[in-house]
C-alpha cells in the first residue's frame, strides 16, 4: 500500500465519524471575500501560498510546537497571497482548529489541506472560514472529482485542483479546474523534482488557468526556476516552516514574473 493509499483509508474512517456526530455545518462564517484566482492572475510577482505544516509522513516532525496564528501573521507581514492549513491529524499533525485560529488572526484567503473524499469535510472547511480547498486528482476518479469540484464552487469555495502527471491532468481539464496546482512531490513515492511543474505546466495553454506549483521550493532559484515555467504562484511549506527568518524568506521568493499573462 502506497502512504496516499493508507492516508485515504484513514479518512475514510475520519468521514464516518463525521457523519456519525452529526454536527450542523450550515451556519454562515466571516469569510475573507478575497478571489483567489483574480489575484494571482493580476500580480505582477510570483504569488506565493505559505503553508502551516507542523509535520509530514515524509519529514517527521517540522515544527510541531508552533502557533498558527503567530506564524500565519508572519506569512502575512512576508508578504504571503493566501495561507494554507494542514489540518489532516493522523499523518501531519495539523487540526481544523489550526484553520480557525488562522482565520482569525490575517485576512488573507486560507487554503484547506487534507485529503478531501467527501463533502462533508467542504462544509466543516467553509464552516471553520476556508476560501479554498485542495482536491487531488489522484485521490478519486474522474466523476467522483467533477462532483466535489461543483460542490465546492456551489459554496462559494475556490478549488485548487491537484495533478502529478500527464493523465490527472486531462482530469483536471475535463472538470474545467481554473487553479490547477502541479505537485512536484509524488505522494506515493515522495519523490521530489521541479521538473514535473516544466513537463505539465507546458501543457497547460488556456490562459485563463491559473497554475500553481506545489512542495520542494526552498529557493530564490527554485522559485524563478518555476517562474520561468509560467506559473503564478507557488505553495511554500517546509522550508517557510524551518526558517528562523520566515519574513526574509517569503520575500526572497517573491520573484518577477516574466509576463503579466501566461503565453
Ligand atoms: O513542504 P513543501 O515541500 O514546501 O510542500 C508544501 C505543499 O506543497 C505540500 O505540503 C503538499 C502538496 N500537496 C499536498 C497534499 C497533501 C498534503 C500535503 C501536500
Amino acid at each position: 500500500m502506497t502512504i496516499l493509499d493508507q492516508i485515504l483509508e484513514k479518512k475514510k474512517e475520519e468521514v464516518q465519524t463525521l457523519k456519525q456526530i452529526g454536527l450542523d455545518y450550515s451556519l454562515n462564517v466571516n469569510q475573507s471575500s478575497a478571489s483567489l484566482y483574480d489575484h494571482f492572475m493580476n500580480n505582477k510577482q510570483l504569488s506565493v501560498i505559505a503553508e502551516i505544516k507542523r509535520a509530514s509522513p515524509s519529514k517527521g516532525d517540522i515544527n510541531v510546537g508552533m502557533e498558527p496564528s503567530e506564524q500565519a501573521k508572519l506569512y502575512e507581514l512576508g508578504g504571503a497571497s493566501a495561507i494554507s492549513v494542514l489540518t489532516d491529524t493522523p499523518f501531519f499533525k495539523g487540526t481544523m482548529n489550526d484553520l480557525a485560529s488562522v482565520r482569525q488572526a490575517v485576512d488573507l484567503p486560507v487554503l484547506n489541506k487534507d485529503f478531501v473524499i467527501d463533502e462533508i469535510q467542504i462544509d466543516r472547511a467553509r464552516q471553520a472560514g476556508t476560501n479554498v480547498v485542495l482536491l487531488i486528482a489522484a485521490a478519486m476518479d474522474v466523476t467522483r472529482l467533477n462532483e466535489l469540484y461543483q460542490y465546492a464552487v456551489s459554496q462559494g469555495i475556490e478549488v485548487l485542483l491537484e495533478v502529478h502527471n500527464e493523465s490527472e491532468l486531462e482530469a483536471a481539464f475535463e472538470v474545467g479546474a481554473q487553479i490547477i496546482g502541479i505537485n512536484n512531490r509524488d505522494l506515493k513515492t515522495f519523490n521530489v523534482d521541479l521538473g514535473v511543474t516544466e513537463r505539465l505546466a507546458e501543457r497547460i495553454t488556456d490562459p485563463t488557468t491559473v497554475v500553481v506549483s506545489e512542495s520542494g521550493i526552498k529557493s530564490r532559484e527554485d522559485a524563478e526556476r518555476v517562474t520561468q515555467a509560467g506559473v503564478h504562484g507557488i505553495l511554500v511549506g517546509e522550508s517557510l516552516m524551518m526558517s528562523g527568518t520566515v519574513v526574509e524568506s517569503l520575500q526572497e521568493l517573491q520573484v518577477e514574473r516574466p509576463s503579466f499573462t501566461r503565453q
